[in-house]
């Protein structure tokens, strides 16, 4: 009998090089991602991190190599670009929240874009906002304005996520529930890639560590030390 082909991964980077202002910032990356699959960037500040996210967001190109969806080319032609391009949700550290709109209004506009409907209240109760959601977005915190970032996310509910930076102002509550969404929505079959400075939970995780991209100089802390 026939034993059935191990299937293509669902995003491929193919030694992938990216340049920024003529300088490669990413080098010869290869690395797959399957359905229900987590990939963690860590590296030292400019080491490229949001980069990789811009890029497989699309909105910068490979200098070298190919990124595959399906085993299509991103790049190569506009119609797969626009396919891919509905399946993403970019959770960026701009939060783009309309100050003097209230948080529902906030996560309803994205729902509304998506054209969805129902599901923004629900997504904000859940990211502990409920009490909240009239307010205006300019009285939240760091922290609850991260929250409302990841309202969003769940009220458009993608499947492929990139998450720069999602932890940064959160509590521990609010990292365990991030860290719930974000196991929630990989047993759904969904994928996140996620870059980060700081310890986030992510069971079976693959990680890549980006180099470093200038020789280090001694800086203050060495000094100290
Ligand atoms: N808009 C831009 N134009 C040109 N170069 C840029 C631009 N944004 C970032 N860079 C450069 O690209 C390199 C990688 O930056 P990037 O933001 O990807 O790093 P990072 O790993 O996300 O850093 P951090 O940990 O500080 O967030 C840096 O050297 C940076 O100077």
């Amino acid at each position: 009998m026939m034993r059935n082909p191990t299937p293509i991964p669902r995003i491929l980077l193919n030694n992938v090089s990216c340049m920024r202002n003529a300088q490669t910032v990413l080098r010869d990356i290869n690395v797959s991602v399957h359905d229900g699959g987590a990939l963690v960037l860590t590296g030292a500040n400019g080491s490229g991190k949001t980069t990789f996210l811009r890029m497989l967001a699309g909105f910068c190109a490979p200098s070298a190599g190919e990124i595959l969806w399906d085993g299509h080319d991103i790049t190569s032609s506009s119609g797969v670009y626009d396919q891919y391009k509905l399946l993403l949700n970019w959770l960026p550290l701009k939060d783009a929240i309309k100050e003097k709109k209230t948080v529902l209004h906030n996560v309803r506009l994205f729902e509304f874009l998506e054209g969805k409907q129902g599901r923004s209240m629900e997504a904000i109760e859940f990211m502990g906002l409920g009490r909240l959601a009239n307010e205006e977005a300019r009285l939240l915190s760091m922290g609850q304005r991260k929250r409302l970032q990841l309202a969003r996310l769940l009220a458009i509910d993608r499947p492929f996520w990139l998450l720069d930076e999602p932890s940064v102002a959160l509590d521990a509550e609010g990292v365990k529930l991030l860290e719930y969404i974000i196991d929630a929505h990989r047993k759904k079959g969904g994928i996140v890639i996620v870059a980060t400075h700081q310890q986030i939970r992510i069971e079976d995780a693959m990680s890549l560590r980006l180099p470093e991209r200038f020789p280090r100089r001694k800086t203050l802390v060495d000094m100290l030390r």
